[in-house]
């Protein structure tokens, strides 16, 4: 057997307890075999030091688009409708699947560097990114994305049954380290009639759903005056709401649609980043908590973002959660520290996010020797206002060391960001 020992560091259990403990990792089933006393090995085949370190879950990004690394910075400071429609369709038409992998992988190695071991991707050339992931060592949940507005009607079914295809032909790869959604972009960038073909066909195949919901109030209006109910009553009456379905933002939610999505079992990725950042406003996280939604953490896309750190969107939904309900004891620091590890792997339907013996082995191990991580008072309180990205020392992803001592180990980092800086200048070149 091969295995694994993290010694030396304080763990994050998963009641947010913090305990001085050694975890075994048993490489060939990638879970943990054993934390505190009994994970003494007697010889243990590879060991990271974590000394004076905090070791947690590794992160789990439940929302993003991670080939948009190459449009970072590319158009800021403008409003969901006319940032996708001005700015990022007319460059994403010229993305080559090439583009996609060299985007893919600049997204992987800033996700593993800043400790974050599994995401949820909304997006297309979906077999380079499963190629990216494959060869990164991370889980992702993957998915092609389906748009029908503006298509004529061949285009708008051919673009749904991609969804469709790409979902079951995908699921289990690399290992099982890819599961994959069935993804309508949004309930106003497909039609109605798409809709009613399509999800009856993902819930037979028994497909997860994932898509873009309640954002902007511009998205919420139209489906309010056109069917005379709210975008997530209409999203049920086309059984797209269920435990295994989970949606990115659910920013313009009211009492009765956070009443549904806890009825339904229904899960919410919240990207506050993003929503600042496009104005599209202040998601009712407290609330839903209280209503017992299912809340998970997400990044979005690095364009609206504009990185993939989610110690970053733990500051800022706390942040965010605070002036959302005018209250400084909402949306607390253990929220959102549980909301980035357990409540996002419970999303995407991954057995990580928890430092437990049977758990996956995915982990991340912190440097606290810092002079914004001193004094000690609360290592919680640390993780979700004080921590950041590169502060992560070592990544460990289904048993495998994806980040030793800071140094990528998967991929050369240097070719990595050479390649995605220069497929992004040509990318524009062309759009241009
Ligand atoms: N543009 C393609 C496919 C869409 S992939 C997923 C899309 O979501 C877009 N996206 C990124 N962030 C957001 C967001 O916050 N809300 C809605 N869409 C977003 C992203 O740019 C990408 O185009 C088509 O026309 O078929
Ligand atoms: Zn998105």
């Amino acid at each position: 057997m091969s295995d694994l020992l993290v010694s030396g560091g304080r763990v994050l259990r998963p009641d947010l307890t913090i305990e001085r403990a050694d975890v075994l990792i048993d490489q060939d089933s990638g879970t943990i075999q054993a934390v505190g006393d009994e994970a003494r090995s007697a010889a243990p085949a590879d060991e990271l030091d974590a000394g004076g370190d905090l070791v947690i879950p590794g992160l789990v990004n439940a929302h993003t688009h991670v080939a948009m690394t190459l449009l970072r910075g590319y158009a800021d400071d403008k409003p969901l409708d006319a940032w996708l429609q001005e700015d990022i369709w007319p460059v994403e038409a010229e993305f080559t699947p090439e583009d996609v992998r060299a985007g893919a992988e600049l997204g992987i190695v800033e996700m593993i560097k800043s400790g974050t071991t599994a995401f949820s991707d909304m997006y297309f050339h979906v077999p380079e990114i499963a190629a990216a992931v494959e060869d990164a060592g991370v889980r992702a949940v993957l998915g092609h994305t389906a748009v029908t507005v503006a298509k004529d009607d061949g285009g708008a079914r051919a673009d749904m049954q991609e969804s469709l295809d790409v979902a079951l032909e995908l699921d289990g790869a690399a290992d099982g380290r890819i599961t994959t959604t069935f993804q309508p972009h949004s309930l106003t960038t497909v039609g109605e009639e798409y809709l009613r073909e399509f999800v009856p066909k993902a819930r037979e195949e028994g497909l997860p759903i994932h898509f873009h919901a309640n954002e902007t109030e511009d998205e919420v209006d139209p489906l309010v005056e056109e069917h005379d109910e709210r975008p997530l009553e209409y999203a049920d009456g086309l059984d797209l709401l269920g435990p295994d379905t989970f949606v990115a933002h659910g920013v313009h939610v009211d009492e009765s649609e956070i009443e549904l999505l806890a009825e339904t079992g229904t899960g919410v990725v919240h990207c506050p980043a993003s929503n600042m950042k496009l104005a599209s406003g202040m998601a009712p996280v407290q609330d839903m908590l209280d209503a017992g939604v299912r809340v998970g953490l997400g990044t979005d896309g690095a364009a609206s973002n504009n990185d993939l750190d989610m110690f970053d969107e733990m500051r800022d939904a706390a942040m965010l959660g605070k002036l959302a309900a005018e209250d400084a004891s909402a949306v607390d620091a253990a929220s959102v520290v549980e909301m980035a590890t357990q409540g996002s792997a419970d999303l995407l339907g991954l057995d990580s996010g928890r430092i437990e013996a049977g758990a996956n082995a995915d982990l991340a191990v912190v440097d606290l020797d810092a002079p914004h991580l001193t004094p000690e008072h609360d290592l919680v309180s640390h993780l979700a206002y004080a921590a950041r990205g590169s502060d992560v020392r070592h990544t460990i992803c289904d048993g495998q060391v994806l980040l030793r001592d800071r140094e990528v180990q998967v991929f050369d980092e240097d070719a990595v960001r050479k390649r995605a800086s220069e497929r992004a200048r040509e990318l524009i070149d062309r759009a241009q």
